[in-house]
């Protein structure tokens, strides 16, 4: 077998894996979001019935989640480190609570390869094969089938852009082409699939106390994270959901300052439970 036709058909069949990966994560049936369709359709027939609406309709009907009825869904926002999942840990003692860490396992470890690793040694190289990665397997999780009344996940499909994506781009460390095939992707998936998000706590932290606790949490691929990276990390969060001047917010935000130490904030927790199991900011 020649080489480029061996390569062709390891693509056909990384293409195929990932393309079965979101089907089978969707329910094959075509919403418009304020009228859900139920109609069994195909795959392919859904690409054609979403391309043939939207010449012929001003409204936009979009892909949903298996099995997509009323549950809520919190994300879980912060800086690396701010304690996402330690808030995580508090709430799944909750009953009716359902929660879902990121797949950071698998950014260590595709097919025995380790990208969140590679993207730290060199981001210009590697960042766009790790991006690639976390937004397939945030749209994996933010699609998979929730099992209780509310879902708490930590971050989204949305922060791994806004944030990461656009702290790679704007420190020069993503070539403008990697950055506009990510944005495309990005782009197509929330304009075609249905990705509700009733909620979004934002842990807000000071990137001093992030950059000690990274230190104390001690992660192999971390370890060459300089203060400045968390730094502009910071700053994107805020002027996302608190300044609210760069990208639009997908829900509803409340804010949990989250400088204090683990008894402080454990009790913050317990007193925004109500609102976190409404799904409410005020
Ligand atoms: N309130 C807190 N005070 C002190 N240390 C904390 C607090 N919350 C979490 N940590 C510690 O900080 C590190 C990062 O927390 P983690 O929950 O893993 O953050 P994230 O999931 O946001 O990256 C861990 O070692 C954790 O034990
Ligand atoms: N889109 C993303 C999301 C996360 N990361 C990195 C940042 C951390 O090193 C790690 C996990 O984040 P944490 O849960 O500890 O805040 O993954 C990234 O590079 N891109």
């Amino acid at each position: 077998m020649s080489f480029s036709s061996c390569y062709i058909g390891r693509f056909r069949r990384t293409f195929a894996q990932i393309h079965s990966t979101i089907a089978g994560r969707l329910n094959r049936q075509i919403s418009d979001c304020q009228k859900p369709v139920h109609r069994k359709c195909t795959w392919m027939n859904t690409q054609a019935r979403l391309l043939s609406s939207r010449t012929q309709h001003s409204y936009r009907r979009k892909l949903v989640r298996n099995g997509e009825k009323k549950q809520l869904v919190i994300c879980i926002e912060g800086n690396i480190a701010s304690g996402k999942t330690t808030c995580l840990e508090h709430f799944s003692k909750t009953s009716d609570i359902e929660v879902m860490t990121e797949p950071v396992s698998k950014w260590r470890n595709v097919q025995g390869h380790n990208p969140l690793g590679l993207m730290y040694q060199d981001p210009s190289r590697w960042g766009l094969t790790l991006q690639t990665y976390v937004q397939l397997t945030m749209l994996d999780r933010h699609l998979s089938t929730i099992t209780a009344p509310v879902r708490m996940m930590e971050r989204s499909i949305y922060s791994a852009k806004y944030i990461f994506v656009e702290n790679l781009y704007r420190s020069g460390k993503m070539p403008d082409v990697d950055f506009a095939v990510l944005s495309e992707w990005f782009e197509w998936i929330i304009r075609n699939i249905h990705i509700p998000v009733d909620l979004i706590v934002y842990l807000q932290t000071t990137p001093q106390i992030c950059y000690e606790r990274l230190k104390e949490r001690c992660r192999e691929e971390e370890k060459m994270i300089p203060m400045e990276y968390l730094e502009a990390v910071h700053q994107l969060y805020e002027d996302w959901l608190i300044n609210k001047t760069s990208f639009k917010v997908p829900a509803p935000v409340l804010v949990i300052p989250a400088d204090h130490d683990l008894p402080k904030m454990i009790r913050q927790y317990e007193e925004n439970k109500e609102k976190i199991l409404l799904g409410r900011n005020a």
